[in-house]
């Protein structure tokens, strides 16, 4: 059997976190595994641990790290067997740690896009709750408006995408993920990607991960469309 990959992608709310790992999941094989996803689910099952979740979110803040983390790592147990990208965690140090102590990664890469880019991309983004896809009004928008392609359920826009709870999540993103990259360069994993656009953020990481995923090779999926 070839080796398992594991991999974390951080960035800011909007940095496009969700797009490309659906993309990478897409290509690659690996199973996506999104931690807000995790979170809504938790919230829409009235677990304690969501209804904890909800209070913070509702505020644009961070869930507490010792509820994430509660959350999260039983998951990746499951996960055992699989390669898997982790999207959205760790957000922080204290989360970063704990991950280390439950398994090895192999890359962590790091989104960087300037905040007017993500400000307009999250005033424009629906997605359809249950399943978690994602849509912009402008970038990808969906066939018929307000409507999710696949099932035909309603879209909605997410609570913590309001541009009074936006400000603060942004700021809050700041300051906590300095540390989280500082660790990951530290260990010589991190890759970072900067620029405006998915499509052209797309192409390098699909490089990249060519290359580290050897079972599976292909030139073509890393054109700038996937
Ligand atoms: N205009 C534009 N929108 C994008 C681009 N990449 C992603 N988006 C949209 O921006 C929003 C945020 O992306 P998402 O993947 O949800 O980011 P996440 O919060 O980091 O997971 C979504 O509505 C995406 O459809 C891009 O290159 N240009
Ligand atoms: N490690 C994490 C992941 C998500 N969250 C919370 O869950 C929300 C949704 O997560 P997400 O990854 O879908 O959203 P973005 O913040 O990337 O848009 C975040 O804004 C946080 O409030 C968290 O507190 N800690």
């Amino acid at each position: 059997m070839s080796k398992l990959f594991r991999a974390v992608i951080m960035g800011p709310p909007g940095s496009g976190k969700g797009t490309i790992s659906e993309r990478i999941a897409h290509n690659f094989g690996l199973k996506h595994l999104s931690s807000g996803d995790f979170v809504r689910e938790n919230i829409s099952a009235k677990t304690e641990a969501g209804v904890l979740a909800k209070t913070y979110i509702k505020k644009g803040l961070l869930v507490p790290d010792h509820v994430m983390t509660r959350l999260l790592l039983p998951r990746l147990v499951e996960m055992t067997k699989y390669s898997w990208l982790l999207d959205g965690f760790p957000r922080t140090l204290a989360q970063a740690e704990a991950l280390n102590s439950a398994c090895d990664l192999d890359i962590a890469i790091n989104l960087n896009i300037p905040l007017e880019t993500l400000k307009e991309r999250l005033r424009h983004r629906w997605i359809h709750p249950a399943s978690g896809r994602v849509y912009n009004m402008c970038f990808n928008p969906p066939r018929v408006q307000e409507i999710d392609d696949i099932t035909g359920e309603p879209l909605i826009q997410q609570e913590d995408d309001r541009p009074e709870a936006l400000v603060a999540r942004l700021r809050h993103y700041k300051d906590v993920a300095k540390p989280v990259i500082d660790f990951y360069k530290a260990k010589g994993i991190l890759y970072t990607y900067s620029d405006t656009e998915t499509d052209q953020i797309w192409p390098n990481i699909c490089t990249l991960l060519s290359t580290r995923i050897p079972t599976i090779q292909s030139d073509a999926r890393c054109a700038s469309t996937p």
